[in-house]
């Protein structure tokens, strides 16, 4: 089972000692990736400790990306926390995380979407 965590226990990684970041509601550690993204890591440290999902969104970052954070995964939020995710570029190429819960919850998400 996935782990989850709490807003309150992502708020005490938020620096670049242990950078934790919540983008749609998976929890990522991006600790070893900061001087690996190609955004740099201020922008990743400004979302550092919380919900970075409009952030990420707002760049337009490539499918490449997307599949990029699978490895950096290390749970989700836990339930009550969770906000309907918003992508402004849905990819439905990676379909390679599809058996992970998160994916399915995705795919029912937009089609709530497009039928309104
Ligand atoms: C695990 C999380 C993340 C991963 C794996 C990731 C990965 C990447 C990759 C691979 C790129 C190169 C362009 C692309 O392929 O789209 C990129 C660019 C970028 N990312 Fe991220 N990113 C992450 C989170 C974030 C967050 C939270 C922000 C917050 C603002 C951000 C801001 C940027 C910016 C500003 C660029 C540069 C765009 C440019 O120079 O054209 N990224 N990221």
């Amino acid at each position: 089972m996935t782990t989850q965590y709490s807003l309150a226990d992502v708020k005490k990684h938020n620096d670049n000692r242990s950078t934790w970041v919540v983008i749609h509601n998976n929890i990522y550690d991006v600790t070893e990736f900061l001087n690996e993204h190609p955004g740099g890591e201020e922008v990743l440290l400004e979302q550092a400790g919380k919900d970075g999902s409009e952030a990420f969104e707002d760049v337009g970052h490539s499918s490449d990306a997307r599949e990029l954070m699978v490895k950096y995964k290390i749970g989700e939020l836990t339930e009550s926390e969770r906000k309907p995710v918003k992508e402004k570029n849905p990819d439905w190429g990676t379909k390679s995380s599809s058996t992970d819960s998160s994916s399915q919850r995705y795919v029912y998400l937009v089609f709530i979407d497009i039928s309104f």
